[in-house]
This record gives structure tokens, sequence and C-alpha cells, in this order.
């Protein structure tokens, strides 16, 4: 693993080129190998004091778009393959990663792009990201369990830790929302440009693969980085305080990175990524009192301090107590999916409010695209899920509709493709 590159999280190489400028001040081929310094313009750093445009390296060590500061969109799509040839899934990973390698260089995804295929041909990338910035575009790619049934040979390499989840307490799974043989995520600072970079993965999947099912995020309820604010979620509580951040590899070594022995060798330096969709009932908690919001979550709603603290960093306590028992309630979401509680257990979060219109009883169809990378999902989600399932005081007021888990290999050298590490081990 020492020869890979290793891949500078967030890494501002530009910004305010648009892909038209990128593409017409260098060939694509030297913008691609070289793009950290083609694109070496400083920017203006966003409100939360990271450059929000600029290229993030798509090859490195691990993916990028995992302890990658967390940009603000995210458009996330799980597919099913749809051939049982897998010289043919081989050849759409590799076309694939040609595809993101340009697009996350502010790039259009294909040489001949929007325009150059010719007056008689449907162009080749669809357009709407051009003259767009890259927006710290990352494209990350992971396998479902069920990519590693009898298809295509790959049951042998499926990792132990590669389970569908457990079935949890109260959870309303629509399988239409669920599972997948492969997903990708992708996440950047302006919503045209992840949606862009989906929608052109998935044509050219056409004949291969079919989108399952897909979701549109934002407002990232995560920092990733101590360089981040923490953002809020739709309950207006501040969302990732006590997260992992990329600052702390040794934090990252043990709870999100996949060590050589771990499982199968393939996944050396990857990442184990679930997606939940939470629905968040919020009209019942909008008529919560102030009280019973920071109860339920452990936190008060201002500042983001655990309850019996001042400040948002300020260490949780577990055991502080006032005359009327624990500051932090027994059944407070944050007791109950903190370290201290789970004996240890830790996740990389990264999920992104969502909104999706109303259902039919006028109630917004909203909620909390959860995503979180770790090690071993067995290990670190199921158990953590499984405490907050039976016991968190969150469970009035949130529902899980969607789940999914995906193996997401480690980064990618120069000339290798999406998967490689799996279909050639
Ligand atoms: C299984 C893991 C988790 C799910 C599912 C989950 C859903 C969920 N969380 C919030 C809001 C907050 N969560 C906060 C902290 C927090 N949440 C988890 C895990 C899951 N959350 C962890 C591990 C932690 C950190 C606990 C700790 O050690 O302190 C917070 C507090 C701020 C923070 O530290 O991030 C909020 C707020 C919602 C609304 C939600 C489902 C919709
Ligand atoms: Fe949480």
């Amino acid at each position: 693993m020492t020869d890979r590159p290793t891949n500078t999280p967030g890494r501002d190489t530009g910004s305010g080129i648009s892909r038209r400028r990128l593409f017409g001040a260098v060939g694509a081929g030297a913008v691609i190998a070289g793009a950290g310094a083609v694109a070496g313009r400083a920017t203006g750093p966003d409100d939360t004091g990271v450059a929000a445009h600029g290229v993030v390296d798509f090859r490195g060590e691990h993916q990028a778009g995992i302890v990658t500061p967390a940009q603000d969109r995210m458009h996330f799509v799980a597919f099913d393959i749809t051939t049982t040839d897998r010289a043919q899934v081989v050849a759409m990973l590799k076309t694939w990663t040609e595809m993101a390698a340009r697009m996350t260089a502010g790039l259009e995804a294909t040489e001949d792009g929007a325009t150059g295929d010719g007056a008689y041909q449907a162009p080749s990338d669809t357009g709407e990201a051009l003259d767009l910035d890259p927006s710290q575009l990352t494209l990350t790619i992971g396998f479902g369990p069920s990519l590693f049934d009898d298809r295509f040979g790959l049951a042998p390499l499926k990792p132990a830790a590669l389970q569908d989840l457990p079935h949890f307490p109260a959870d309303n799974l629509d399988p239409t929302r669920s599972g997948g043989d492969i997903a990708i995520q992708a996440c950047a600072n302006d919503p045209q440009v992840a949606v862009h970079a989906i929608r052109n993965l998935a044509r050219v999947a056409f004949g291969t693969a079919s989108v399952r099912w897909s979701q549109l995020g934002f407002g990232r309820t995560s920092s990733t980085s101590t360089a981040q604010a923490t953002p809020r979620n739709l309950f207006g509580f501040k969302d990732g305080t006590n997260n992992l951040k990329a600052e702390d590899p040794d934090a990252l070594s043990e709870s999100v990175w996949v060590a050589g022995d771990d499982d199968q060798a393939w996944m050396a330096g990857g990442s184990y990524l679930v997606a939940r969709r939470i629905r968040m009932l919020i009209e019942q908690w909008d008529r919560a009192v102030l009280k019973e919001q920071e109860a339920v979550i452990g936190r008060d709603k201002r500042e983001g301090a655990p309850l019996g603290q001042t400040t948002e960093f300020d260490e949780l306590d577990l055991e502080s107590k006032g005359p009327d028992g624990p500051f932090v309630p027994v059944t407070a979401h944050v007791r109950l999916a903190s370290a201290q509680h789970l004996g240890g257990i830790r996740i990389l979060r990264r999920g992104y409010n969502f909104t999706d219109g109303s259902d039919g009883f006028g109630h917004l169809d909203a909620g909390l695209f959860f995503i979180a990378f770790c090690r071993n999902p067995l290990d670190q989600f199921v158990p953590m899920q499984l405490e907050l399932a039976r016991s968190d005081a969150l469970n009035e007021y949130i529902q899980h509709v969607g789940s999914a888990v995906f193996a997401c290999p480690p980064g990618l050298r120069d000339g290798e493709y999406w998967g490689q590490s799996l279909f050639e081990a």
C-alpha cells in the first residue's frame, strides 16, 4: 500500500476555473495527470473556512469523499447490475473510472464532451456542468453484498464484514430504497455538478447497470474536518460535533480504514459505507418544547454543548448529575451513541439533509440521509444502531425507511480502474 500516492483531503487546487476554461487552457490528459499543478489558483474560503471550489484529487491511498471535508451537496445512487457478463461489468468500471477522473478534475465526462461528437450523434456529455467550477466534486464507489452472489465469480472474495444489515427494531424499510449491487456517492459544493456526474455515469451504464434508487442531499449534517464549522440538521441541532475528523489519523486507522489483515486483502485501505434514509417527523418535532428537544438529543440547541456543560466541544460527561438526575438523560441520543457508552465504538458520519416534497398527508418527506464509514459495520454500526433502535428517545421523532451497505475499495494508483483490486484479485 505504500506506493499509493496520498490524496490530500479537500486540497484546494483551484478555483473559479470553470470546466471549459480548464479544458481550453491545456489538453485534457495534461489536466488529469497534473490537476493540482494546473489548477493552482487560490480561492476564497466559504463560510466554514474551507475553500468551496477547486479540485479534490481523484486518485490516492484512500478514495476521496470519505475524509474529504464534507461538501455541501450530495447525489447518491445505487445500481443493480443487469448483465451476467463479468467482462461487461469490468468494461463499465473502466469507462466510469475515466469519466470520474475527468469530471472530478473539472472536465467534461468524455474528450468529445457536450459538443464534439458531431451534429448527428447524441452528445457524450450531457452539458449541464459546462462553465461550472469543479466544486470539489468527489466520486466514491462501493460494492454491495449482492454483487458477491454467483453471477460474477466474486463469492470467494466477499468480505466477512460485508453482510446485509439485520432488521433493527422499528425499521420500516422500503426495499425500493434499499440495497444495490454498486453505489456511487457524488459530493460537491454545487448540486448541479454532483447531479451531472451521476447522470453521466448512469447514462453510460445502460445495458450493464440500471439505477435502483437514488437520493439527493443538501446541507451536510456532519463536519469531517476541524477546519469546518459544525452544521445543523433539520431538527435545528448542531450535528457532527463529536465526529471523527480527518486531522486524527490514528482514530481513522482505528475506526475507518480497513487494515491489510482485517479481512479480504483487496479491501485494505478501503472502508465500509452504511447508508440509512431516516425520515424525520418534522411536524411532531416542531411541536415539542425546547426542554424536551434538548433532552432527546442530550445537547443544548443554541451552543451544541452537552447538557450540564457550556460550550460545544466540552467533553460529554455521562456521570455528571444535577438535582433531577443525570444531566444527559439515560435515553438521550448522544449518550447511547457515544464511545463511552458503547465500549469505545466510533464511526465517521458524513450524512446530508433531504426534503423530497411531502407525503399524501401533507407532511414533509424530509430527514437525514445518514451515511457512515467504518472499518467493520458488524462491529461498529450494528451494535450502535441496535442500542439506538432499542432505547433512543429520538425514535419518537424518526423512522428508518431505507438501508444499504457497501464495501468501498481503497484509492486508485495511476492507471488503475475502480474495482481493479477486486476483479483482478
Ligand atoms: C447509528 C448511528 C447513528 C444514527 C442512525 C444517528 C441518527 C441521527 N442523529 C441525529 C442527530 C445527532 N446525532 C448526534 C451525535 C451522534 N450521533 C451518532 C450516531 C448516529 N446518529 C453518534 C455516534 C454521535 C456522537 C455521539 C457522541 O459521542 O457524542 C448529535 C450531537 C452532535 C454530534 O456530536 O454530532 C446530533 C444532534 C439525528 C437527527 C439522527 C436521525 C435522524
Ligand atoms: Fe446522531
